[in-house]
C-alpha cells in the first residue's frame, strides 16, 4: 500500500504507553531543509501531543541523510536516550547517488537499532520529486514525521513487553 492510499498522519492511538519519562533524540538532515523541517515539526509535535516532555527531546542536525546513521549511533548509545528518530529527505537526482544513500541509511539505522537494542526510526523520505516530498511532509499524504514519532512510541511499548 503506498502513501497515496494510507495517510501518514492517520494512525490508531489506542493503548499507547506513558512516555512522560521517556527521552528522545531527533536527528535531522539539513539537505532539503524545507521538507526536513516540516518532518521534524511533525515528529516533535506528535511526541508532545502524546505525553513526551519538551526537555526530554533533543535535536541534532547533520549535513545530509548519509550522516544520519553516524549521529544515530552516537545518540543511541547514550544511557539517557530511549529512542532515536532519524529525519531526512533524499530526492532522486540524475545519477544513482540517491540509491546509495538510501540503502546505506536504511541498513545503517537498522544496524544501530539492533546493536543498541533501542528503537531507531527511519523517518527518511525517498521521493522521486520535490512535490512527492512535500506531499508527505504535511501535504496531501500526511506527515512522515508524525508516523515516525508514533512508530517510536509503539516500539517503546513493545520493548517494555518483551523486556519485562
Ligand atoms: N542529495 C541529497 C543528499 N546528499 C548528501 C549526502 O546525504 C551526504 O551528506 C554527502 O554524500 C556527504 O556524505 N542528502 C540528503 O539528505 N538528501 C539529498 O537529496
Ligand atoms: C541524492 C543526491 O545526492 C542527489 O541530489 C545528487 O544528485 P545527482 O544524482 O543529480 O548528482
Amino acid at each position: 500500500m503506498s502513501s497515496a492510499n494510507k495517510n501518514l498522519s492517520v494512525f490508531s492511538t489506542d493503548n499507547l504507553p506513558d512516555i512522560s519519562t521517556r527521552r528522545f533524540a531527533l536527528v535531522v538532515a539539513e539537505w532539503n531543509e524545507e521538507v526536513t523541517e516540516a518532518l521534524f515539526e511533525g515528529a516533535y509535535q506528535t511526541l508532545l501531543n502524546h505525553g513526551a516532555q519538551p526537555d526530554h527531546i533533543i535535536r541534532a542536525n547533520v549535513p545530509g541523510s548519509y550522516e544520519l546513521t553516524t549521529a544515530a549511533n552516537w545518540l543511541a548509545q547514550r544511557a539517557d536516550i530511549d529512542a532515536v528518530i532519524a529525519i531526512g529527505c533524499v530526492i532522486q537526482g540524475e545519477t544513482k547517488h540517491n540509491d546509495y544513500i538510501n540503502h546505506a541509511v536504511a541498513q545503517g539505522l537498522t544496524n544501530v537499532s539492533l546493536k543498541t537494542n533501542k528503537p531507531v526510526i527511519f523517518g527518511v523520505l525517498t521521493p522521486n520529486t520535490q512535490q512527492q516530498a512535500l506531499d508527505r511532509a504535511g501535504g496531501i499524504h500526511g506527515n512522515k514525521g508524525d508516523e515516525a514519532a508514533i512508530t517510536a512510541i509503539k516500539m517503546l511499548k513493545l520493548s517494555e513487553l518483551v523486556n519485562e
